[in-house]
């Protein structure tokens, strides 16, 4: 009767001309019985028309017309958003255009010594399109324009199996001399970034994660990863993964947003209608190895990279990293979250030699620098987060308990950590590099949440009693 009562306002309030005066409205009570005045004249022959008709044509005939009502009233409202995403991403490609110009002044104003010789261009930005948005929409008052920071690079990405320049070997020698940043002073920094809960927001506004994973074997990650986002303080979470893990992943939990598209023909054009609505993209946790799973979620990187969506690549989507790094070299807004497997694999593939495993941070950082200054988080006994210019290392105590899937967890919420500290006015940051804030909290998290759910559990600890903690860790760590 729901369905009648909001069906036959639809019918009244959007689409008069599809005639409920037509319908018997005494006979099926509905909260709406007045007749368009366009009908006024009709219904004697109504009448005539129905009067033969069982109680069950009727409803059938008065279902189908009403579907019809409710797919217009969606066409609408979906046309409405559409122009509204328009008018959205004029603005802020206007907004680009006047930081541009302020880029390049303040590339004028460099010293010639710090000067490249040519003109740098953001890496993350297409040379032959300027026009593109490096920002998405944003909504709400709380996004802000990247830093500028973001635009001066300092230096070009080094291609595939190039080490660094001289400047970058000199620089890790420096901060190695220097030792990694006191992480006391993050978590402040990651507290800064975490909006307000108010009355005054709508459902969207504080992250909307999109999660693309999911396949035949693997249909717990990206639940893992998905609802880790939802339970961190992400608004909406929606999963991209193939027709028969959809099903699956749906029955895990009502609270997701899942779209069985990753294998479909079209898969990158179905994906692609999202990303306007989505505020960062955590790509490969279960998205299997199949050559096709890897295209489309390679297409999928290259469409949000021109859109600047913080992406986080961990798991499958490392194996695609190590295959083809261009497809995310030199993204400033691209974090990488190895565990030390999938590190040793993407070291070896760009620097053409083994990894020395004796001195993971500079390995780190070779690493990061390789791939053009993208932040890399090393799992493992510490968290090594680097951007090859910066160091942090997250030691948060944890446990000796390594379940499979704490890393899904990890990326989920660094997905919504990332959204946060990229809105985020670079004050509030102290100027920092948005991603690793956004690491340094994700991390923290992680392993807080496997320290509780390890001391309720032990040996017996699992992804699922993890994410039980997640609410407490996050009002531990940043709220008290
Ligand atoms: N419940 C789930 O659905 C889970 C799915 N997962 C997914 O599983 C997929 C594969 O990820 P994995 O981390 O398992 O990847 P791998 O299959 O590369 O590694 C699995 C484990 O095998 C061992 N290993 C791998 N290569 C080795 C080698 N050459 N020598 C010795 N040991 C080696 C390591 O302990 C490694 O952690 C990803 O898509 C991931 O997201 C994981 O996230 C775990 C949970
Ligand atoms: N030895 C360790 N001690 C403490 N914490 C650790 C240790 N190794 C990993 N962690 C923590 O566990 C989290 C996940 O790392 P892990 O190495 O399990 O990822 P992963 O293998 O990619 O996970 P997944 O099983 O989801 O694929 C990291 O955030 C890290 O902080």
């Amino acid at each position: 009767m729901n369905l009648l009562k909001r069906t036959a306002f639809i019918f009244s309030e959007q689409t008069p001309s599809l005639a409920l005066g037509s319908f018997p409205t005494k006979q099926i009570s509905l909260t709406k019985t007045n007749p368009p005045a366009s009908s006024s004249s009709r219904p004697r022959r109504s009448k005539k028309r129905f009067a033969n008709m069982s109680l069950e044509k009727l409803m059938e005939k008065f279902l189908e017309q009403s579907m019809e009502a409710e797919d217009n009233f969606y066409r609408l409202e979906q046309q409405r958003l559409q122009a509204e995403d328009k008018r959205r991403e004029e603005e802020h490609s206007r907004e680009l255009q006047m930081l541009q110009m302020l880029g390049q002044i303040f590339n004028g104003i460099r010293t010639p010594s710090t000067a490249p010789q040519a003109t740098p261009q953001p890496s993350c930005i297409p040379q032959t399109n300027p026009a593109v948005p490096l920002t998405r929409p944003t909504f709400g008052n709380r996004n802000h324009p990247p830093a500028l920071t973001e635009f001066v690079s300092r230096s070009q990405p080094a291609g595939p199996g190039l080490l660094m320049e001289e400047s970058d070997a000199q620089f890790i020698e420096r901060s190695f001399s220097l030792g990694t940043a006191a992480v006391d002073n993050v978590i402040p920094l990651v507290r800064n970034t975490i909006p307000p809960l108010t009355s005054k927001k709508h459902k969207g506004q504080d992250g909307r994660i999109g999660i693309i994973g999911g396949c035949q074997e693997y249909t717990g990650a990206p639940f893992f990863a998905a609802i880790s986002a939802l339970k961190v303080g992400a608004d909406l979470s929606h999963v991209f993964c193939t027709k028969d893990a959809a099903p699956v992943i749906k029955s895990y939990s009502p609270e997701l947003i899942v779209h069985p598209v990753l294998d479909s023909p079209n898969a990158v054009e179905e994906m692609e209608k999202w990303l306007p609505r989505l505020h960062s993209l955590v790509v490969g946790p279960g998205l299997g190895r199949e050559e096709m799973l890897l295209k489309n979620a390679k297409e999928i990187i290259e469409r949000s990279k021109l859109r600047g969506i913080p992406i986080i690549i961990d798991a499958d989507g490392l194996w695609l990293v190590a295959k083809e790094p261009s497809v995310i070299q030199g993204y400033q807004r691209g974090i990488l979250t190895p565990n030390f497997m999938e590190f040793t694999r993407l070291y070896e593939a760009m620097h053409h030699e083994p990894l020395d495993s004796t001195d993971h941070k500079r390995s780190a950082q070779q690493l990061s620098i390789a791939m053009g200054h993208l932040t890399l988080v090393l799992k493992g006994e510490e968290d090594i987060i680097t951007d090859g210019k910066n160091m942090l290392s997250c030691s948060q105590e944890g446990s000796g308990r390594r379940c499979g899937g704490q890393g899904d967890l990890l990326s989920g919420s660094l997905g919504v950590f990332a959204h946060w500290a990229f809105s985020s006015p670079p004050d509030a940051i102290k100027g920092m590099n948005p991603s690793l804030v956004a690491a340094f909290g994700a991390t923290s998290l992680t392993r807080q949440c496997n320290r509780q759910a390890f001391h309720k559990h032990s040996r017996s600890t699992s992804t699922s009693d993890m994410i039980q903690e997640i609410s407490s860790a996050f009002k531990k760590l940043f709220e008290s």
